[in-house]
C-alpha cells in the first residue's frame, strides 16, 4: 500500500480531523496514554504509539459498532434492501449477479464516496490510502519478478474483473442517483477492494450467541453462531502488525469491540496487532508489504504431476498402460477423505503466539504432508494389484521400506524441480538482497524477498527429506545384511525347529 499520501501538513490535519471525529462518536473511548503518529519515515503509514507506559490488559480504545462501515450501518441497505439480505449466505452463490459481503461492502465504499461531505464517515475514510502497492497492480515485469511463486496464481486480477464487472457495474448502473456515473468504475473498485483486503475486519461474535459451553464444538453449536460480516472499523484498522511480537489484541463484543493491551507496554513503544498466520507471498499479497516475521509461516506448493513423474521413474518395468490401470485405480480406491490432490502444501511447524503476543522458538520443517506420502503409497500399492513386479525386483513395490523410498527419492527429485523453476538460485537471490533492509523495499525487491524465502524453504525441505532417504537406506541395508546372514546359516531356528 502507498500509505505516503500527501504532504505533512494535510496528513497530520487529516489525522487531527479523524481523531476529533473518533471522540465524539457515542460510546468511543481513546487512551490517554496513545497516539497516532507518522510512521511514513519507517515505511508504515500511520500507527499507534504508546506516548506513557501502558498496563497489562488496558482498554487501549473502544470502538462503538454503530460507527463500523459494514452493510448493517450503511443506509445503502435502506436504499436496496434485498442486494443486503443474507449477502453472507451468499459468499458461495453460483449466481453470478449475487452479491456477497465482499461486494457488498465495496458498494456501500461506492456509496459513501458519493455522499462526499454528507458522509458520517468522511474523515474516516480520508485516511484510507487509494493507491497500493499489493501485487494486483503491479505491471507484467514486476510480476515476472515472482518467477513461479504460487502467489502468482493467487493474485486474481482478472477475477476481480469479471467480480466487478458481474456485480458491481450493473447495480451502479441500475441506481444513478446512489452512485453517481463514474468513468474509472474498475480503478476504482480494484482500490476500494483493495483497501478493504487491508483494513476490513471478520465482525465475528467472540462469544456464541447459545452462551453455550466452550467445549462444544461440534457441528450444532457451530450451526448457531451467524456468520462473520466484513467491516471497516475505525481506529482498530491503524494499528500495525508483527507476527511474531505483538502487544494489543481486538476483541469483538456485543455493543462495540476494544483493543486491549497483552501485556505491559513501555513509552514510545508501536502498539501492534497480529494479522494472522501468514506467508510472506500472502501478506505482500493482501497487505502490500514483506517483513522477517513472516517467514516462519513460508509455503511452497509441490505439483502432483511432477512427485508422479519422478516416482514413474523408478518403476521402470511398468508401462504406459498399466501406469493408466495404476491411476485410475488410485481415482477409485480413495474414499471422501482421500481424493486424489492436483498439489501439496509444504510449510514448517512453528509455535502460536503466546497470551502475551510472543512467538517462541525456531519454526522447522519436519515432514511432508501427509496427503503428500499417503498419496504415493496409494499408487504404489494400486501399481502392485495392476502388474507385480518382475523376480529381479524380489519383494519390491510389497515392502514398505522399498515404497517409502520411492516416495522419498520421488519428492526429492520434485523438489529441485520446484526450486529449479524459478529461474534464479537461492544464492543469487541473497546476493540481490544483501545489505537492503525490510524497509523501504522497492516492488521488485519484495518480490525476489518472497522467492527467496520460498526457495529457503525447498532447501530444508531438501535436507530433511535427504536425512530420511539416508535412514530408509540404512536400514534397508541392515535387513539385506541380515538375510544374507540368515541364508548362510542355513534354514532359520524357526524352520528347523519345524
Ligand atoms: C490495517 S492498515 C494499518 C494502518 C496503516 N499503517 C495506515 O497508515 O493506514 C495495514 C497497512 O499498514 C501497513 N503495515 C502494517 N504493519 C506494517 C509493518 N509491520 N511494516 C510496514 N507496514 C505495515 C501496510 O501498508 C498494511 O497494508
Amino acid at each position: 500500500m502507498d500509505i505516503d499520501g500527501p504532504a505533512d501538513t494535510e496528513f497530520a490535519q487529516r489525522t487531527e480531523n479523524f481523531l476529533q471525529w473518533f471522540r465524539a462518536l457515542p460510546g468511543a473511548t481513546f487512551h490517554g496514554n496513545i497516539e497516532i503518529q507518522d510512521l511514513r519515515s519507517q515505511g508504515a503509514g500511520r500507527g499507534v504509539v504508546a506516548k506513557a507506559d501502558i498496563e497489562p490488559d488496558t482498554v487501549l480504545f473502544t470502538i462503538p459498532r454503530s460507527a463500523i462501515l459494514c452493510a448493517a450501518t450503511s443506509p445503502l441497505a435502506t436504499h436496496l434492501p434485498s442486494f443486503f439480505q443474507d449477502s453472507d449466505d451468499l459468499d458461495n452463490s453460483d449466481d453470478p449477479s449475487a452479491q456477497d459481503s465482499w461486494t457488498c461492502l465495496i458498494l456501500v465504499l461506492l456509496h459513501e464516496r458519493a455522499r462526499g461531505a454528507s458522509s458520517p464517515w468522511k474523515p474516516y475514510l480520508d485516511l484510507l490510502p487509494t493507491t497500493f502497492s499489493t501485487p494486483m497492480f503491479w505491471t507484467p515485469s514486476e510480476l515476472l519478478a515472482l518467477q513461479t511463486s504460487p502467489l502468482l496464481p493467487k493474485i486474481g486480477r482478472a477475477s476481480a474483473d469479471a467480480m466487478i464487472q458481474s456485480k458491481i457495474v450493473p447495480v451502479l448502473l441500475a441506481h444513478p442517483s446512489l452512485f453517481p456515473p463514474s468513468s474509472d468504475i474498475l480503478p476504482l473498485s480494484h482500490a476500494l477492494g483493495s483497501a478493504i483486503m487491508a483494513y476490513a475486519f471478520d465482525l465475528t461474535p467472540e462469544t456464541p450467541p447459545s452462551g453455550g459451553d466452550s467445549d462444544e464444538q461440534d457441528g450444532w453449536e457451530e450451526d448457531l453462531n451467524p456468520p462473520p460480516t466484513l467491516g471497516l472499523v475505525p481506529l482498530a484498522d491503524l494499528l500495525n502488525a508483527d507476527a511474531a511480537d505483538f502487544n494489543a489484541h481486538i476483541n469483538h463484543g456485543a455493543d462495540s469491540l476494544t483493543a486491549t493491551s497483552l501485556r505491559k507496554i513501555t513509552a514510545g513503544e508501536e502498539i501492534l496487532n497480529y494479522y494472522g498466520p501468514l506467508p510472506t507471498s500472502e501478506l505482500l499479497r493482501r497487505y502490500g508489504y514483506v517483513t522477517p516475521a513472516h517467514a516462519r509461516h513460508d509455503v511452497v506448493e509441490v505439483p502432483w504431476v511432477t512427485v508422479l513423474r519422478h516416482v514413474k521413474a523408478q518403476v521402470p518395468w511398468l508401462g504406459e498402460k498399466e501406469w493408466e490401470g495404476a491411476l485410475a485405480r488410485l481415482e477409485e480406491d480413495g474414499d471422501d477423505e482421500e481424493e486424489v490432490e492436483d498439489s501439496f502444501v509444504l510449510e514448517r511447524r512453528t509455535e502460536e503466539p503466546d497470551e502475551e503476543g510472543r512467538v517462541h522458538g525456531e519454526a522447522v520443517f519436519d515432514g511432508l504432508p501427509e496427503e503428500l506420502t499417503g498419496q504415493v503409497g496409494r499408487l504404489l500399492k494400486a501399481v502392485r494389484k495392476v502388474a507385480p513386479a518382475p523376480p529381479k525386483e524380489g519383494k519390491g513395490l510389497g515392502e514398505k521400506g522399498v515404497r517409502r523410498e520411492i516416495c522419498l527419492e520421488a519428492v526429492l527429485r520434485a523438489l529441485g524441480d520446484v526450486e529449479a523453476a524459478y529461474g534464479t538460485s537461492l544464492e543469487e537471490d541473497e546476493q540481490l538482497l544483501a545489505g537492503k533492509g525490510e524497509r523501504g523495499l522497492e516492488r521488485v525487491e519484495m518480490a525476489v524477498w518472497v522467492r527467496r524465502g520460498e526457495k529457503r524453504l525447498l532447501r530444508e525441505a531438501r535436507a530433511w527429506v535427504v536425512k530420511e532417504l539416508e535412514e530408509v537406506r540404512r536400514e534397508k541395508a541392515k535387513a539385506a545384511r541380515d538375510d544374507t546372514r540368515d541364508q548362510e546359516s542355513g534354514p532359520s531356528a524357526k524352520r528347523r525347529r519345524v
